[in-house]
């Protein structure tokens, strides 16, 4: 079972540039959540924060009861082994084959035998659908086996908590289908808490059990998938819906008067009747017990909404 998250009032700058503050948020253990929100506002800085590679300035994250921003170096190596980490490209080792690029970990942070190595490595490989690729270069494979490497990487020291940067950027939607649904199947199995950060609207729709939306240095909303998804906020509604009517401008932010009249302007009669389905585990992985508690909690949500509508 994965660890909770819980993030209270957290402030990171760069110099006098404030990438966002006042954030405050509990990732629940063995949740999927999602991140999003337009290029720039802070969603890399977000995960590198979590995992204590960047220090904020104000807030707190706390984790199996330590407060991780708080925790000197020795310490903070100790809690970033709760972690397991994909980061955007895979950051694969070039020149490594993928067996070697997935056994690294291993070999850096246990004394493990290289059998026991061996065997860890191809069930994790297993896991990703990558068996027979062992002895392939990084730079021999497609952009989304990179990935499943990566992902396997990321798994082989059985995290209890996994960060995902953009899993689905440069794959095609056929590839991004396959990960989400890897990623559904792999929290069945491992029940750890997954964060993924993504501007991919269909996977934020279908993959987590909560989204959060970082907008103007500031965190917008984090809830239940189905309570974002019939939100009535603006910059969610125009978020989730890809428009370009709303708050979210270009580059600049709008104008009040702008705003409302296009808002006004939008149609959104069908919007109760378009709550996607949640992507289930396949066949044959067992749903773990929250499941149903998920399940329960987004038919609630649903109900009240089509009785409001
Ligand atoms: N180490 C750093 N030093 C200074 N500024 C930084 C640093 N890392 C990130 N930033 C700045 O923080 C801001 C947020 O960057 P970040 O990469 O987290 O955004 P993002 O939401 O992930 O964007 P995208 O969706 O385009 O990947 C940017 O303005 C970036 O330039």
């Amino acid at each position: 079972m994965g660890v909770e998250i819980c993030v209270e009032g957290l402030t990171k700058s760069f110099g006098h540039q404030v990438i966002w503050q006042d954030v405050s948020l509990t990732l629940p253990a063995g949740e999927v959540s999602v991140m999003l929100g337009p290029s720039g506002t802070g969603k890399s800085v977000f995960l590198k924060t979590l995992v204590g590679l960047l220090k904020p300035e104000r807030g707190s994250i706390t984790i199996q009861g330590r407060d991780i921003t708080k925790l000197r170096e020795h310490d903070l190596y100790e809690v970033r082994k709760l972690f397991g980490v994909l980061f955007q490209d895979g950051a694969l080792f070039g020149s490594m084959n993928l067996y070697d690029n997935i056994a690294f970990p291993l070999r850096e942070h246990t004394r493990k035998s290289e059998s026991e190595i061996r065997r860890i490595v191809l069930e994790k490989m297993d896991m990703v659908g990558l068996i027979g690729a062992e002895g392939k270069l990084p730079g021999e494979i497609s952009g989304g086996m990179r990935k499943r490497a990566g992902l396997a990487r990321a798994l082989v020291l059985d995290p209890e908590i996994i960060l995902f940067d953009e899993p689905d950027s440069g794959l095609d939607p056929v590839r991004v289908a396959y990960l989400n649904q890897l990623i559904v199947d792999l929290n069945a199995q491992i029940d750890a808490t997954f964060l993924i950060v993504t501007h991919d609207i269909a996977s934020a729709r279908q993959v987590p059990d909560n989204i959060g939306l970082l907008f103007r240095r500031e965190l917008v909303m984090f809830g239940p998938r189905a309570e974002l998804l019939t939100s009535d906020e603006p910059v969610v509604r125009q978020f989730l819906n890809g428009r370009m009517q709303g708050p979210i401008g270009m580059a600049e932010e709008k104008d009040a008067a702008q705003v409302e009249q296009e808002l006004a302007q939008i149609d959104d009669s069908a919007r109760v009747q378009q709550l996607t389905p949640r992507l289930l585990p396949g066949p044959g992985i067992t749903r773990p017990p929250r499941w149903q508690a998920i399940a329960r909690r987004e038919a609630r949500l649903h109900q009240k909404e089509v009785a409001g509508a």
